[in-house]
């Protein structure tokens, strides 16, 4: 479980994340969706305790990231899979963060072949396409079989069987009880994969409901005309006027 309470990040006079509030439940695929810099890596950040929340605050399973004893058996990210040494192979970068968080080599070879880079587990990473980066973004997150998950745009680079292995691997976690939460620019792909999403415009709560409602509800037949309704009207954060009211 994540819940966000008006959580809000400034940068300088530029307002990334605007009193956002909600919260992601175990047990479905909850897509996190937003266009071009509405603050949704942002909003991945704060969770993961890596930006500090400007004002409000947001826990997973009930606290927040950094006061988890043990973080990977509690929440797996993919942030950005191109944050591997590329002088390390799989196997070596997994097993480096099994060791320093305690769980075992075993969990290492699962992983390695639950995302199919078995038969390249030792070979540098550095040459890696970025698909197989994301295969192994992927494994790193689900290195500590952990209850939440958190995966930025982890379609991005991945063939079509790729993808399809994602969305069957984020919906089997769900019904498994994880809370799996999940952004990416891909409509088509997040209508099969998600039940419920969570959209932001320009930093602020634009949507959170069933997916299913919010198609149905929009007057449109996808989620992809659902989208660009919902948020073409997202006005960046509009100046207040001399009397303090929105222009
Ligand atoms: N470190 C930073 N300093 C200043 N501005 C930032 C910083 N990080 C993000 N921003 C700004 O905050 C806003 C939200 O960015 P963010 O990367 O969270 O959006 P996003 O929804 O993940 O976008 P995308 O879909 O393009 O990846 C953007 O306007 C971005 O330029």
């Amino acid at each position: 479980m994540i819940e966000a309470k008006g959580l809000t990040k400034r940068y300088g006079d530029k307002c990334a994340v605007e009193d956002l509030t909600f919260t992601v439940r175990p047990g479905i695929v909850t897509g996190f969706l937003g266009p071009n810099g509405a603050g949704k890596s942002t909003t991945m950040r704060m969770i993961l305790g890596l930006d500090r929340p400007t004002r409000g605050s947001v826990t997973v399973n009930g606290k927040p990231y950094a006061a988890h004893r043990t973080p990977l058996r509690e929440v797996g990210a993919l942030l950005d899979a191109r944050a591997v040494h590329p002088g390390r192979s799989p196997y070596h970068h997994l097993l480096a963060l099994a060791q320093s968080n305690g769980l075992p080599r075993s969990r290492v070879l699962d992983v390695i072949e639950a995302v199919g880079l078995a038969d390249i587990a030792k070979r540098r990473t550095g040459r890696f396409s970025l698909g197989m980066e994301q295969r192994l973004g992927i494994a790193t997150a689900l290195l500590g079989d952990p209850h939440t998950l958190i995966l930025d745009e982890p379609l991005n680079g991945l063939d079509t069987e790729g993808i399809r292995w994602v969305r069957a691997l984020l919906r089997d976690l769900a019904a498994r009880g994880r809370t799996v939460f999940v952004s990416s620019h891909l409509m088509t792909e997040m209508a099969l994969t998600a039940d419920h999403v969570v959209v932001i415009g320009k930093g602020r709560l634009v949507a959170d409901r069933s997916l299913a409602s919010l198609v149905a509800d929009s007057g449109h037949s996808s989620l992809e005309d659902a989208f660009v309704d919902l948020t073409s009207g997202a006005v960046e954060f509009p100046a207040p006027t001399q009397n303090g009211s929105h222009s």
